[in-house]
């Protein structure tokens, strides 16, 4: 397939795949700063480039208007993606972010903002090397200003005023095949609520089953069995740091957790994420720790339904707890909380718990990527140690 745009980034190409003598390592070395581009890229006639400050309720109802009508659907176009706009300021606003790293386009005479693609800095180890990237996340191009060719003009800007703060790699996810994955994750759910999902359409009856048997198969306890299980609190963020980057070590990607970060990603926030963490009744130490985050869909066209309440698996680390257990800890808390669906990747040990805790394996894949820096070989998704909202 052409990837006209692909073709001149550094990132793996399919053609190096198995070659021998590529290295492992950043594709392109760093530049001077002086040497990168000062002035924006040029958009096309009647756009402007537009910083936006997602700190300003004004600025942060416009991007999350754009994402709500214009955002990533469904194979079947049944569902968009609803991130809110609390989800959105946490996203976005990790320690050491940029603000100019939030970047719009709006039409030069209504000022309308079209179009969105957003950076966030992370310290992502990669093997043996940690490395300061930028996560890319909500590219959204409005469905009006498709095939413009816009999206490789925003990708070029992100990436110019990444390289004006040093950074030189970046790492993404995509529901379609770009020049090279660097693992190919599949996505799985978890019904909570099959009565909804079924009337909705996300999922469907099995062959020989009734509703209520259907309701029975997914039906869970009122309440955690694990005892010591409980909300993760602030003064629990350096025992969670230390159960995170020893789980996290054993991964060839994963995130370089210091508690800075570990307070801002994995402290509870409504509507947001949720994570709860295992206390040992006797010792009073944290031996185990989960979480998910929430992003609903809009469910395009029900009559009697608008939002699909969806938990995302987060970071999970189980190191007393069964990992079986302690996830379905976490899917009775959904529940409790009215989700309708867990959702999770098959990476890190999730594979372990899919099948057994009732997922049912999604319709699609989700690809990871990295930017300037080639891996031999793609991964497997059990060796990816990282999530991306
Ligand atoms: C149910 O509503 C949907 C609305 C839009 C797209 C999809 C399918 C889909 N593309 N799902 C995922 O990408 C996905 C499935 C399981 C876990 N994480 C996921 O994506 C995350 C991570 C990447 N950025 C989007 C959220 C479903």
């Amino acid at each position: 397939k052409r990837h006209r745009f692909w073709e001149t980034q550094p990132v793996g190409q399919f053609r190096d795949l198995g070659d021998p003598t590529v290295t492992e390592g950043p594709i392109e070395p760093p530049i001077p700063l002086s040497d990168v581009k000062p002035d924006p890229y040029t958009l096309p006639a009647s756009y402007d480039w537009s910083t936006c400050d997602i700190s300003d309720d004004a600025v942060a109802t416009e991007v999350y208007n754009l994402l709500t009508a214009n955002y990533v659907e469904d194979d079947e176009n049944m569902f968009r993606f609803n991130y809110s706009r609390e989800f959105l300021r946490w996203a976005l606003r990790p320690p050491a972010y940029f603000t100019a790293w939030h970047i719009g386009v709006r039409v030069k005479s209504s000022k309308k903002l079209v179009a969105f693609i957003t950076g966030v800095p992370a310290r992502i180890r990669v093997r043996n090397d940690v490395v300061g990237m930028a996560e890319i996340n909500f590219l959204c191009v409005h469905k009006k200003l498709r095939s413009k060719r816009l999206a490789p003009v925003m990708i070029k800007e992100v990436t110019r005023r990444v390289h004006l703060e040093n950074m030189w790699q970046a790492a993404y996810t995509a529901g379609v095949v770009l020049p090279t994955p660097i693992t190919t994750t599949q996505y799985w759910h978890r019904s909570l609520n099959p009565k909804k999902l079924i009337e909705v359409g996300f999922s469907r009856l099995g062959p020989r089953m009734t509703m209520s048997r259907t309701i029975k198969l997914y039906k869970l306890p009122d309440s955690v069995i694990t005892p010591g299980f409980r909300k993760m609190e602030l003064r629990d963020v350096p025992a969670v740091t230390r159960l995170l980057q020893g789980y996290l070590a054993q991964f060839v990607v994963a995130p370089d957790f210091d508690d800075a970060d570990v307070e801002h990603w994995l402290l509870p926030r409504e509507d947001v994420v949720e994570s709860y963490v295992v206390e040992c009744p006797q010792t009073h130490e944290l031996t185990d720790f989960c979480s998910f985050y929430t992003l609903p869909s809009s469910i395009l066209s029900n009559q009697n339904y608008s939002v699909l309440k969806a938990a995302y698996s987060y970071y999970n680390v189980a190191t007393k707890t069964p990992l079986l257990q302690l996830m379905n800890d976490a899917l009775i808390v959904a529940k409790q909380k009215e989700y309708d669906v867990f959702n999770a990747l098959d990476v890190m040990h999730n594979g372990k718990f899919l099948k057994e805790l009732k997922f049912g394996p999604g319709d699609g894949q989700l690809h990871y990527y990295l930017y300037n820096y080639r891996l031999q070989h793609p991964l497997k998704p059990s060796d990816l140690g990282l999530v991306l909202l």
